[in-house]
């Protein structure tokens, strides 16, 4: 089954992530987001605490970087041992570089794109890439609505991936909730990042499971 739910701990209780991460253990990753008040306006955690992070999750590690400079540390994110490093496009020279390090430090890679960049650029790269990560809201903050005018971009990525014969996943980051994720895995995304609308539940574990049926109805 290729639906895999990554819930964000943008959303957790910063001062007791061991906690949270626990809360989650029956999601099929974590979901964390690294921001430097540059490349968006706010400012979260850094490789100290994901190493840490890295050490006590229950499920693998896949770290989104919102920060400027992606060249320079992703790899850094990479050899703190976790499962999967997606970097912006926007915030990198060299994409196919850094995927290939990425990839060479035992980390799937993926590449991250603003709701306004194009990601017909990367159609041909494909074969370089384990993820392509389609930004749903504008990078920076959890709790904001879902942009509908993204879905025809993760409409057009499957289309490629499928072309393409690719293993490469399709990760939608923003705004993932019980009323929009059946048509965004109508859309072809088969990895959902969901904040809000996990850590926000009353029951987390039986969110996660709602999460996972809406769109595994859409996959079988
Ligand atoms: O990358 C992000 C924000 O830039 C978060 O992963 C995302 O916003 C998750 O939050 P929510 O599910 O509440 O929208
Ligand atoms: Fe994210």
């Amino acid at each position: 089954m290729p639906v895999k739910i990554a819930p964000s701990i943008l959303s957790a209780d910063f001062m007791n992530l061991e906690r949270e991460l626990a809360r989650i253990a029956t999601a099929d990753l974590v979901h964390v987001d690294v921001m430097d008040n540059h490349f968006v306006p706010n400012l979260t955690l850094g490789l100290p605490v994901v190493r840490r992070i890295v050490e006590v999750s229950p499920v693998p590690v896949d770290v989104h970087l919102m920060i400027e400079d992606a060249d320079r540390w992703a790899p850094e994110f990479a050899r703190a041992g976790v499962a999967s490093v997606t970097f912006h496009a926007e915030a990198t020279q060299a994409p196919v570089r850094l995927a290939r390090e990425l990839r060479s430090l035992g980390a799937r890679a993926g590449v991250a794109l603003r709701p306004a960049s194009p990601v017909e650029p990367f159609f041909d790269l494909l074969p370089e890439l384990d993820m392509v990560l389609v930004m749903t809201v504008e990078p920076g903050f959890g709790g904001q609505s879902f942009i509908e005018g993204t879905l025809p971009k993760v409409r057009r990525t499957r289309d490629a991936i499928t072309a393409a014969g690719t293993d490469t996943w399709l990760q939608v980051d923003g705004g993932v909730s019980r009323e929009t994720i059946a048509r965004i895995a109508q859309a072809g995304a088969d990895v959902f990042v969901a904040g809000s609308a996990v850590y926000g539940a009353d029951d987390v574990a039986a969110e996660i499971a709602e999460l996972r049926s809406r769109a595994s109805t859409i996959w079988a």
